[in-house]
């Protein structure tokens, strides 16, 4: 396994990339807003609006939050980090029996080597997709109506994906990432980590480090949501770093628009923007974007950029 090696194999060294900067010493916490959602549920006007300026301004400033008193019982996400635990434990001959192959979207993956040859991250993956059930209050139910009517409201029935992420202990850490730096494609990234610590976003021109809570849910804006506002909410900026000394785990689960619907920025958000009132991004569909971060680019600060200039030459419907 890569974790044993006592060098760390080239083709996981990221040195030299300019967001290596910080790798070491990095000490400064993220001051993210940490969003009670008690007096949502209970209808407090006030806590409502309270905790509406609060994203508002989260996502304004660099597309990042927690969310805390969300209803999803402690139990039900302990349980979904066991059976994580479970999976990433399993032998690797039966782990490989479920390999994400080229080409493909589901399944295992050591370091995304089948998509990538070098700088690659230091992580094993599951991905899979998740397919809406009514599940009578379980974790799904449970957040759904927190993020997800926005975009059901203007894109449709959404499209998710999730994923389980394990970074094991690395012997030279500061050459490598977890997860290098990136902005999600998605519209919305919903993630529950465990205590280890190891995810920083960049804000306030600087990476800075968020605090592991057991009870809260890391949001993030991603950059299908940044372009259904015409670029007034942040996309935003995060990464992994990985430790000498323990294993880290995440869960992770990626909304998004369902796949024939248009992504456009409303035209009342257009009319109110300052000055030339132009809209920043050419309509596209999430299967596209999906396609391009998945089988032909790394997702990373410049996703969107690099996807309008591929999606023309693409022959893609
Ligand atoms: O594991 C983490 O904290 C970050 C994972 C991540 O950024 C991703 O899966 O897109
Ligand atoms: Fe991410």
């Amino acid at each position: 396994m890569i974790q044993n090696q006592p060098k760390l194999p080239k083709e996981f060294i990221w040195a030299g990339f300019d967001s290596m900067q910080q790798q070491e010493n990095n000490n400064d916490m993220l001051n993210e807003p940490l969003v009670d959602l008690e007096g949502f549920f209970k209808g407090d006007e006030e806590a409502i609006k309270h905790a509406a300026e609060l994203i508002n301004k989260a996502c304004l400033t660099h597309g990042f939050f927690q969310v805390t008193n969300h209803r999803v019982d402690s139990s039900l996400i302990g349980a979904a980090h066991d059976q994580m635990d479970g999976l990433f434990k399993l032998p690797l001959d039966k782990k490989l029996r479920v390999q994400r192959n080229k080409g493909e979207m589901w399944g295992y993956s050591g370091a995304h080597a089948h998509r990538f040859s070098k700088q690659l991250p230091w992580k094993e993956t599951f991905s899979f997709g998740y397919n809406y059930v009514d599940d009578q209050g379980g974790l799904m139910n449970s957040y759904k109506p927190i993020v997800f009517d926005y975009i059901k409201s203007s894109l449709g029935e959404d499209f998710e994906y999730a994923g389980c992420n394990s970074y094991p202990p690395c012997n030279e850490p500061s050459l490598t990432f977890g997860t290098g730096p990136h902005c999600d494609p998605t519209s919305l990234t919903i993630l529950h980590q465990d205590q280890v610590g190891g995810l920083e976003v960049f804000a306030h021109n600087k990476w800075q480090a968020v605090r592991p809570r057991q009870d809260a849910f890391v949001i993030n804006i991603g950059d299908t949501f940044m372009a259904m506002s015409n670029g007034r909410y942040k996309s935003c900026l995060h990464r992994a770093v990985v430790n000498k000394k323990k294993e880290r785990k995440s869960l992770v689960f990626f909304v998004n628009p369902k796949e024939d619907k248009i992504v456009r920025a409303p035209q009342d958000l257009i009319d109110r923007e300052e000055g030339t009132k132009s809209r920043k991004y050419p309509d596209f569909k999430w299967p596209h974007l999906m396609e391009f971060t998945q089988f032909h680019y790394r997702a990373d600060v410049t996703t969107l950029q690099s996807f309008f200039q591929w999606l023309p030459s693409s022959n893609l419907p």
